[in-house]
């Protein structure tokens, strides 16, 4: 019989610390609260589709560099554990009973993950019991359960949403152990965006609390790609893939009208990745405003002036807007104030605010009258299945999050780290959120493709280098402050040679 340690409510972060600024920021274990857990010999073994592969287990200190831009005499900065099948497990195959759910708003490729940790599960480790939790959080208490097979899943990752439901509000951490309790689940995966990873994290502590063997994992999901640390969400690239179609649309409209204006609105709450990587991949857009990066309207430099000389040079242009951009332009005019159910602010339509602003004062201004096709294809670039690259990503970080519960590892969101996998501590992946560096060159490749003025002073863009920790924010770009680090609260150091 295991016991439990004496300060399960200590979840502390483990940094390990190695020679040349190399730093562990590890993920937390059961047996960091409960002591004596029997292990046992990884079935995978037996498997003839792995017992072939060479070196099929990952080394005990394979780990992950956090940034892969490094200088001669820099230190080597934070890693991550590296995610993937260990020789000893934690569970039997028969103790299993893992439980999946789906949180907040719908992505590409929700499907295909819930069919892999299901697959994953059956295949590699001989689990039988896996349920899903029906409509988000909320479903852990107040909705019913379905029974996920192979069978069940088989096809799922052909459809677009998610097969078990989901929803925003609702998480009330109490209920959801409480629950998980009951129903004597021990394996939890837990797959949304931000908000969904720190209801994780909430439920995660109070597992530890109760000293429970249950092991809490997050997968990222959230086509604005805003979730850090991580290369990028999975569903981002379909996403991208899909707005072209839009795009295309609005081009094709534009350039057969006099005077034609395409403009798009395209998903981003907080963030602009995918107008910005849509904007990149068509080619076809001439100005693209994303929330990073204010802009006006009126006068030199702004945005009307920029318009006029399209329109004068090539007679038309396209415009891609992310949903966040320009709020601050528009939150005098209308109630600002409101939230989604699970305290999101609700943004208003920037796109038909914008669509009539252009055309008032091309009309008023320059007597001119304008052919703005306005198109909103919001809920069609997430509501559709992943496409084939979001696929074979969604089944790698599916079998990793199964590979990191079964050897025993909790409080983690399985992540894909400079094209590795990987096992990320909650705090630092519900720490902040992502969002493009206007600083950095990736927004000077886009400025520098679609020509369109960048809206700042250099003062703008002082005052962005030091408010946005962009050596943070960009892993996703190649501009990085190599190796910087901050701690984050509650530290443990742990010194250890490796
Ligand atoms: N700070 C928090 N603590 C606990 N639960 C939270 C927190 N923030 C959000 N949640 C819960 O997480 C779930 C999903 O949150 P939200 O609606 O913000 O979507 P998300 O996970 O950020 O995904 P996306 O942004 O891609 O739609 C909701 O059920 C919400 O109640
Ligand atoms: O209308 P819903 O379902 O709340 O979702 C809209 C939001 O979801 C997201 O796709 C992801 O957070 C945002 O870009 C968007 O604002
Ligand atoms: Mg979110």
């Amino acid at each position: 019989m295991a016991t439990t340690a004496n300060n399960i409510n200590s979840s502390k972060a483990k940094i390990v610390h190695g020679d040349s600024g190399y730093v562990l920021e590890d993920v937390p274990h059961l047996s960091d609260y409960i002591f004596d857990l029997p292990t046992y010999s990884n079935p995978l073994q037996d498997n003839p589709a792995y017992s072939a592969v060479r070196q099929y287990f990952v080394h005990v200190d394979d780990s992950v560099p956090q940034r892969i831009v490094v200088h001669k005499s820099g230190p080597r900065g934070v890693h991550f554990r590296r995610a993937g099948p260990r020789q000893r497990v934690y569970f039997q195959s028969d103790e299993v009973h893992a439980c999946i759910v789906t949180c907040g708003g719908l992505c590409p490729g929700l499907n295909t993950v819930i069919r892999e940790l299901v697959c994953g599960l059956y295949n590699m480790y001989g689990v039988k019991k896996v349920l899903g939790i029906e409509g988000g959080y909320r479903g852990f208490y107040s909705k019913n359960t379905i029974p996920l097979t192979p069978k069940f899943v088989n096809d799922i990752h052909k459809r677009g949403g998610t097969v078990i439901g989901s929803s925003r509000g609702g998480h009330d951490t109490s209920k959801i152990v409480d629950s998980i309790q009951d129903r004597g689940i021990n394996q939890v995966y837990i797959i949304g965006g931000d908000g969904t990873q720190k209801g994780a994290a909430a439920i995660y502590e109070e597992v530890r609390r109760r000293g429970l063997k249950v092991a809490v994992v997050g997968i990222p999901k959230t086509i604005d790609n805003d979730i850090p640390i991580i290369d990028k969400t999975f569903g981002f690239d379909t996403a991208v893939e899909e707005a072209q179609r839009a795009i295309n649309a609005a081009h094709v409209e534009s350039e057969s009208m006099e005077n034609g204006i395409g403009l798009v609105k395209l998903m981003g709450r907080y963030c602009g990745f995918i107008a910005m990587y849509a904007t990149l991949a068509s080619r076809d857009v001439d100005c693209c405003l994303i929330p990073e990066s204010p802009f006006y309207l009126e006068g030199p430099g702004g945005l009307y002036e920029y318009i006029a000389r399209c329109l004068k040079d090539n007679g038309h242009m396209v415009i891609v807007i992310a949903e966040g951009a320009g709020q601050e332009l528009l939150s005098g005019s209308l109630d600002s104030n409101k939230q989604d159910a699970s305290g999101n602010k609700l943004l208003q339509d920037v796109g038909l605010w914008i669509s009539q602003k252009i055309k008032d004062h091309f009309s008023k201004e320059h007597k001119m009258t304008i052919n703005l096709k306005y198109i909103d294809p919001t809920y069609m670039i997430r509501a559709i299945p992943s496409n084939a690259s979001d696929n074979v990503y969604c089944t790698l970080l599916a079998q990793s999050a199964v590979h990191g519960a079964m050897a025993g590892y909790t409080g983690y969101t399985s992540g894909l780290v400079n094209g590795r996998q990987t096992y990320i501590p909650f705090y630092r992946i519900t720490e902040k959120q992502n969002k493009v560096g206007i600083a950095d060159r990736m927004w000077a490749r886009l400025l520098s493709s679609t020509n369109q003025p960048s809206f700042l002073t250099a003062k703008d863009v002082n005052e962005e280098d030091t408010t946005n920790d962009t050596s943070e924010l960009n892993n996703k770009t190649e501009d990085e402050t190599p190796n910087s680090y901050s701690d984050p609260p509650q530290l443990e150091h742990t010194h250890f040679k490796l």
